[in-house]
């Protein structure tokens, strides 16, 4: 199971957002977040940014809807040019319908969990999901610290996808750094977003190569790659 590492542009400087999209050359996804100033208290950018990002980037588009009515807004990022879409457990009203919605639009489809979400109640949506989110800080806003807490919940959540045989991606989104991208990776992740860590340094691309190499190190002998 390969390492993705997504730069996060919420770091980014977004009067130029395709040549920041250019700085992280060999990113596998641009992980964009999307930000109502409804389900958190912040505000970002919306459908027409994400379809003209989306012709101007040559690394695909990662859309993390931290919105209210999911429902609603998701289909539209795949038609803005998205490749895979996420959007929070608690947002959504009819997760399963919406998931099958963004799959049959051709995007890959994924929730996102917020700190104080378990995944326990969502084991049986699992496989309708190509990928989970499991937010390692409260949404919002990019800087902010790594929650160690987080920890155990990325391991129940590799245990069930390994239990149930899915091919699911496992993202984890907030504080990764090159301080706390090993700890994910041996907890199961296998999807990385990184803002502060990769657009706050002069070297972007460079940033992104040190973070793979990190988590690629911890995933070659990690007990839960070993056992897929
Ligand atoms: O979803 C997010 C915030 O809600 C961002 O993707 C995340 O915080 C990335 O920033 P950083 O790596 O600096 O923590």
């Amino acid at each position: 199971m390969a390492v993705q590492i997504n730069p996060s542009i919420l770091s980014a400087d977004f009067a130029r957002l395709a040549d920041e999209a250019e700085a992280v050359r060999g990113a596998d996804w641009l992980h964009v977040d999307v930000m109502d100033n409804h389900f958190v208290p912040n505000l970002t950018l919306g459908v027409p940014i994400v379809e003209s990002l989306s012709k101007a980037a040559s690394t695909p588009l990662d859309c993390h809807l931290m919105i209210e009515d999911p429902d609603r807004w998701a289909p539209q990022y795949v038609e803005a040019g998205a490749g895979s879409v996420t959007f929070h457990a608690e947002a959504a009203a009819a997760p399963v319908r919406l998931a099958r919605e963004i799959r049959a639009k051709g995007a890959r489809a994924s929730m996102a969990l917020k700190p104080a979400t378990p995944i326990e109640p969502y084991e049986d949506l699992l496989p309708e999901l190509d990928m989970l989110l499991i937010m390692t800080v409260e949404p919002g806003f990019g800087g902010q610290a790594f929650l160690d807490i987080m920890l155990p919940k990325i391991r129940r959540t590799r245990e069930l996808i390994s239990k149930h045989g899915l091919e699911l991606w496992l993202q984890v989104d907030g504080g990764v750094a090159e301080s706390t991208i090993e700890r994910c990776a041996e907890a199961g992740a296998d999807v990385f977003v990184a803002g502060s860590a990769v657009y706050g340094k002069d070297d972007p691309a460079a940033a992104v190569r040190a973070l793979r190499a990190r988590a690629e190190d911890v995933t070659a002998s990690a007990a839960w790659a070993c056992a897929h």
